[in-house]
């Protein structure tokens, strides 16, 4: 098991990656987008990586959900070492153990809430823990809703519908890439309180992607980034100290 000691208690760490390096591109045009990073994202938490843009987040999130390669170095979702996985592992990994919530909710507009909620699962041919469904239905409160169609719902009932469906799987760990990036503050509010009560109430991992400070304070820890590399962690983040330390990385001009 992976395990990170920790002062009087031991973190499983839901996913990680070590000595991280992504270069995209060749020769002069080369961009080392992420440059050695290390960093575990502790199960049951609500981790967000914030950093100035092109610090490598996206990078960094889409390495460590499996969705793109690491030019070297390591990334694991729990035990597993996704560098060892051909395809089709990795696309079974991904299905079965990983939940994504992106900036568009990418909800198929014919399907119904309920439909939408269930249909990775359904595709996986399973249909999942009817209770546990039936409970996430009451945390994101949407009840009332299951027999709509994305286009009769708030952009923001329509993420939450999209976070229903990430945690549908059961899986080690969420990651959400700007989820309110599509929604006014209002709503991004609930979703982001949603997100850390799916955390508290189910023990699952979330790790978030945002550019703002407001969003990440929702998080129980936030990483930071720059130029490809880990600089900073905060516990439990309000906004101001965290846009207190992205002021850092401005050049001052
Ligand atoms: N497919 C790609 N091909 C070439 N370069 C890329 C590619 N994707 C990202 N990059 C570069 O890698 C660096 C990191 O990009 P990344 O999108 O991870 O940053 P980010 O912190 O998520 O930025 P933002 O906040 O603007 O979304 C940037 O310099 C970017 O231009």
């Amino acid at each position: 098991m992976t395990a990170t000691a920790t002062t009087g208690s031991v973190t499983r760490t839901a996913a990680r990656v070590v000595d991280a390096v992504k270069v995209y591109g060749t020769g002069d045009t080369a961009v080392r987008a992420l440059d050695g990073v290390t960093v575990g994202f502790p199960a049951g938490r609500f981790t967000a990586i914030m950093g100035p843009s092109g610090s490598g987040k996206s990078t960094l999130m889409h390495c460590a959900a499996g969705l793109d390669t690491l030019t070297s170095g390591s990334a694991y979702i729990g035990d597993t070492d996704l560098g060892g996985l051909d395809d089709r592992r990795l696309t079974l990994l991904r299905r079965d153990r990983v939940g994504f919530v992106f900036q568009a909710f990418n909800l198929v507009p014919t399907l119904t809430v309920a439909e939408n909620i269930t249909l990775p699962l359904d595709l996986a041919g399973g249909g999942g823990d009817p209770e546990w469904i039936d409970s996430l239905i009451d945390v994101v409160g949407l009840r009332d809703r299951l027999g709509h169609r994305p286009a009769e719902l708030s952009g923001g009932q329509q993420q939450r519908v999209a976070v229903a469906r990430a945690f549908a799987g059961r899986p080690d760990v969420v990651f959400a890439d700007e989820p309110t990036g599509n929604l006014d503050s209002r709503s991004g509010d609930e979703v982001l309180g949603l997100l850390g009560r799916t955390v508290r109430h189910t023990g699952r991992t979330v790790v978030m992607v945002t550019h703002d400070p407001v969003a990440a304070a929702h998080a129980d820890e936030v990483v930071f980034l720059a130029d490809g590399r880990l600089v900073d962690r905060m516990e439990a983040p309000t906004a101001d100290r965290v846009l207190d330390r992205m002021k850092a990385f401005e050049v001052p001009s």
